[in-house]
């Protein structure tokens, strides 16, 4: 939401596309239309790569004898733990080169969020322990960025530009003006 506050166009584009998908008076935000948002879904995921809100994954450790695992050259012994720092490797340019990202034609269409095929981001941790809400999770967060930037437009506080520095949660926190669309003119 920050990201969206701070460029007013992409906000924009995304309500555009939300309002092209969902039609017709009174008619909701049905799962069914999210399917047809891949701009609401490239918003979401280049959100999971910047910022994801897990930093780590859960501990993991080796669990063969040392010598037997190795991570980028490092021999890891048996029982230490192994923390992945899920905010840094989303971040990675040489991985992430082109703006498009998640959209048609960038390094990031289609991403397997699994890990199964290759891994370039992993908000969601991968392999046997990885997260198995990340489908009520992606549900929830299309659906709720949907519905905010569907019934308001979210414009920064006069005198408070939008922080991104982070320690753990944002330094400072986001506040912004939420007008709802029917009085925007
Ligand atoms: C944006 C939302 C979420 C993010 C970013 C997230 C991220 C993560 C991460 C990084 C892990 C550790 C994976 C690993 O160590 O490899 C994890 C584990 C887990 N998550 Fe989530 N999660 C989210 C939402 C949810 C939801 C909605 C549920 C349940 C409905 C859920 C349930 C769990 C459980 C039970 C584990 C532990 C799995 C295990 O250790 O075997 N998470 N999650």
């Amino acid at each position: 939401m920050a990201h969206l506050v701070a460029q007013p166009e992409i906000q924009a584009k995304l309500r555009a596309e939300i309002q092209h998908v969902v039609t017709g008076a009174g008619a909701g935000v049905e799962d069914e239309h999210l399917r047809r948002m891949p701009y609401l879904r490239a918003v979401v995921l280049e959100g999971l790569r910047r910022h994801p809100p897990t930093r780590f994954t859960v501990p993991h450790a080796a669990t063969e004898e040392a010598g037997t695992t190795t991570l980028d050259g490092f021999s890891v012994p048996r029982h230490v733990a192994v923390n992945f720092t899920l905010a840094g490797m989303g971040l990675d340019e040489a991985v992430w080169p082109d703006a498009r990202r998640f959209l048609p034609g960038g390094e990031g269409e289609g991403v397997d969020l699994t890990g199964g095929k290759e891994i370039k981001m992993m908000p969601f941790g991968a392999g046997r322990r990885m997260c198995p809400g990340v489908g009520l999770a992606l549900l929830h967060l299309e659906y709720f960025v949907a519905n905010l930037v569907r019934e308001f437009e979210w414009k920064e506080a006069p005198g408070e530009p939008v922080e991104f520095a982070e320690r753990l949660v944002m330094k400072r926190p986001l506040r912004a003006i939420a007008v709802p669309c029917t009085q925007v003119t």
